[in-house]
């Protein structure tokens, strides 16, 4: 049972990553009186006077009383709450220490630190984090385990995974300008884990080991972590020795974990009612609300369960992020003013653009075919070291695409899939070079 209530607000927010920032900024757009939890951003504050910050994690949440408890004792009311708590990496193991994660300022730099002694490190798993890191580390040996035939599972076929993995055995290109986007940032140490990195994170840090040589990465194919070891210390042994299912064992400084993320919602949520997905997630209909009254999710830490659009998915991406928090944002809102609300545009079509291996990857809608079964038809093109393009059909519209390098096409593509025009009559030709396919569908 909380204590005595300090102060009741209409609207809470849990979370200073990029789901509750948004979340507010949607709010104190439209309603006067909010409030947000740990590890918030100076910008903000100074954005809306109307904003009070917390500096301190939420120890406990009461759905029955609507009041939540930080770790300092105190005790807030809330009318509408919106938990943006994010999520944590799932690590193969919490202990041993010769096994780190990346999620946030924190463990990037303890991973920079060990990095710089490290000549040899083993990177597990075979997402986003993992590619990024096997491109940009640099002098150190780099060991990379994973479970499927190809690179980069969670984001593309093995089409793509065979264009980019002659990059690897390249040197990296001189770097272009740093990324302008904006970040909202604070100096303030934190409570518990920050917020997530997010795009751009490794810009401007040194991913560099304690050898003089540039990349050297190889990659373990269709194989597990059997087992960790750490051995005492002899004369040249390793810290930790690594045990995969295809028999090899390899020592190294220390074990990359870059498997996945779990929601964040231990220990604070304990005691609640709260339905959550297969994923651990916290289940939200199509209002962003979880299954306690008054109470709202976004971002990583909720699992989008309403009948979603056949266009989209969900990820745990900081776009989608961004957009589940600025929607809640709205929802809290127009439930609070008695106004009706559907579902925003942007569930309808997934989209994500980001970088790989120095090239631009835009992935639209189904774009490895998900949940299509044999369903579908790809058309492919693909222009060595310069670009791959993937168009998935399914009954001769388009439903998902995968392009690399600058294709130029997102846009047409997009609306190619958004209209579910029929294009059975263009065939191949659609990925024909020699046609200007903007002019085309003009
Ligand atoms: C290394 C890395 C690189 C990434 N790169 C990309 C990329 O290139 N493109 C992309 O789209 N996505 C990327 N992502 C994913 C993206 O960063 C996340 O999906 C997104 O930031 C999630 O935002 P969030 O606000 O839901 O959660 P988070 O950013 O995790 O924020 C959660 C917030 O809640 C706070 N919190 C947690 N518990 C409590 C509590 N009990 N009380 C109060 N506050 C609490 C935390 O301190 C934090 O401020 C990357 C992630 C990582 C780790
Ligand atoms: N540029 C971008 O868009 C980036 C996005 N991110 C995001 O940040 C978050 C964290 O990234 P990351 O940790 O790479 O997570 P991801 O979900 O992207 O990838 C996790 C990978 O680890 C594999 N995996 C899971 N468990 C094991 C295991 N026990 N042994 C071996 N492999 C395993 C998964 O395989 P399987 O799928 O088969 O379970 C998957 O390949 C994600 O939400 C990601 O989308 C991160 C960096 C860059």
């Amino acid at each position: 049972m909380a204590g005595k209530v300090e102060k009741v607000f209409k609207f809470v927010v849990v979370g200073g990553g990029i789901a509750g920032v948004t979340c507010v900024e949607q709010v104190s757009k439209t309603l006067e009186e909010f409030d947000v939890e740990e590890r918030p951003s100076s910008v903000l504050e100074e954005k809306f006077p109307n904003l009070i910050v917390i500096h301190s994690a939420v120890k406990s949440l009461h759905t029955e009383s609507h009041s939540v408890e930080t770790a300092d004792g105190r005790v807030f009311g809330y009318e509408k709450l919106c938990i943006c708590s994010g999520g944590r990496p799932k690590l193969l193991t919490q202990e041993n220490p010769h096994v780190l994660g990346i999620r946030d300022t924190d463990s990037a730099q303890e991973f920079q630190k060990r990095l710089s002694k490290a000549k040899r490190i083993v990177v597990v798993g075979n997402g986003g984090i993992a590619l990024e890191l096997v491109y940009e580390v640099e002098g150190c040996e780099v060991i990379w385990a994973v479970k499927d035939k190809a690179i980069g599972n969670t984001f593309f076929d093995a089409g793509a995974a065979q264009f980019l993995i002659p990059s690897l055995e390249v040197d990296k290109p001189e770097k272009t300008a740093p990324c302008k986007r904006p970040r909202y940032t604070t100096e303030e140490p934190a409570a518990g884990p920050g917020s997530a990195l997010g795009p751009d994170w490794h810009e401007g840090i040194d991913l560099q080991g304690a050898e003089q040589v540039s990349r050297r990465v190889s990659v373990e194919y269709q194989c597990e972590v059997e087992k960790i070891q750490t051995l005492r210390l002899e004369n040249g042994s390793w810290p930790v020795y690594i045990q995969l299912t295809n028999g090899k064992t390899f020592g190294c400084d220390f074990v990359v974990s870059a498997t996945g993320v779990v929601p964040n919602t231990e220990p604070f949520l304990h005691g609640n009612n709260f339905a959550q997905a297969d994923d651990g997630g916290l289940q939200v209909n199509d209002q962003m609300m979880t299954s306690e009254p008054d109470v709202y999710a976004a971002g990583d830490v909720c699992t989008a369960c309403w009948e979603h659009s056949p266009m989209w998915q969900q990820m745990r991406l900081w776009t989608q992020a961004r957009q589940m928090g600025w929607y809640a944002g709205r929802c809290m809102v127009s439930h609070i003013l008695s106004e009706p609300v559907e579902l925003d545009f942007c569930f309808e079509l997934f989209s994500h653009i980001t970088k790989f291996f120095n090239y631009k990857v835009v992935l639209l809608g189904k774009f490895n075919g998900q949940g299509l079964g044999s369903n579908h038809e790809l058309l492919v093109r693909c222009t060595k070291g310069h670009e791959y393009v993937k168009v998935v059909l399914s009954g001769g519209r388009m439903v998902g695409a995968v392009l690399i390098g600058e294709t130029d096409l997102e846009e047409t593509f997009e609306n190619l899939i958004l209209n579910q025009m029929d294009l059975t009559q263009y065939g191949e030709e659609l990925l024909n070079p020699d046609i200007d396919i903007e002019d085309y569908f003009d």
